[in-house]
């Protein structure tokens, strides 16, 4: 099983101090954690300290993994190459790894990887032909197509439509499940955090505002301080937990 534990993290660029304290339970691997805050709370920042990018106090503690096994897919991950999608996922399997010769193992990978994600059907189609959302699910296909048992995902559904994020969050937790990653994700939109994450952390000011079980973290008065939101979590007709958003915070009387 891979876990991943944050203890005291800082990080920022040059003087500009992002980060101060964050810390987290100890996260386990095979279910989805999220990664919650305000624009500009820090999320890509945190990432970037625990893929060992940017420098800082603190320390990031790993289990069952090396930072060797850690995919890192930012928000922006810009496909300008002239290249198939398959030929694009068939490069993010190689890269590092040395030859071009593939093994039945690695077709297969693809496959999978294709697959997963709904993105068969393109797999000859030019990189640059691609919708936004057709571009983010070949991201996180390129992402998950080496197998990494810690991922780190930059708002991975922010270009998908409604069914496609569904399917999307529904895949990454079976490939959790599956492989026993470790699988963090920063997402804005809190129902579909309810939803499908285990455990959430959330930032705010450089600190940890909360972390732990999701629907412990994400309390009307979390909301409120993360964001300047009212809002109250309620159920929807399957049984689920979800946030109903009644606007910006009033002043109490
Ligand atoms: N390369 C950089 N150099 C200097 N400052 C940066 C750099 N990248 C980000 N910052 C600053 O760090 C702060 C946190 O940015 P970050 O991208 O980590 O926030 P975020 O929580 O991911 O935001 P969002 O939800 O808007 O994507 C911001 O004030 C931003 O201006």
């Amino acid at each position: 099983m891979v876990t991943l534990q944050l203890d005291r993290i800082g990080a920022g660029y040059g003087r500009h101090q992002i980060l101060t304290d964050i810390s987290s339970p100890m996260i386990q691997g095979g279910a989805l954690t999220a990664l919650v805050g305000a624009n500009a709370a820090g999320k890509s920042t945190l990432f970037r300290r625990i893929a060992g990018h940017l420098r800082g106090a603190g320390t990031v503690s790993l289990s069952g993994a090396t930072k060797d096994d850690l995919r890192y897919m930012p928000q922006d991950t810009g496909m300008s190459a002239a290249l198939t999608v398959y030929e694009s996922v068939i490069l993010a399997l190689k890269q590092g790894r040395g030859g071009w010769r593939l093994s039945t193992t690695e077709l297969n990978a693809v496959d999978k990887a294709l697959h997963r994600f709904g993105i068969a059907h393109l797999a000859e189609h030019q990189l640059a032909e691609l919708s936004g959302g057709q571009r983010q699910s070949v991201s996180i296909a390129q992402t998950l197509v080496t197998q990494p048992k810690v991922v780190l995902m930059d708002e991975p559904t922010s270009a998908l439509d409604l069914h496609r994020q569904f399917e999307v969050l529904e895949a990454l937790k079976s490939y959790a499940q599956e492989t026993g990653a470790v699988l963090i994700l920063a997402l804005h939109d809190l129902n579909q955090v309810m939803r499908c994450c285990t455990m959430t952390i959330a930032i705010a000011n450089g600190r940890t505002l909360g972390a732990g079980s999701t629907l412990e973290v994400l309390t009307p008065t979390l909301i409120r301080a993360l964001y300047g939101i009212d809002a109250r979590v309620e159920s929807c007709s399957r049984g689920c937990p979800m946030m109903i958003v009644d606007g910006p915070a009033r002043q109490s009387a």
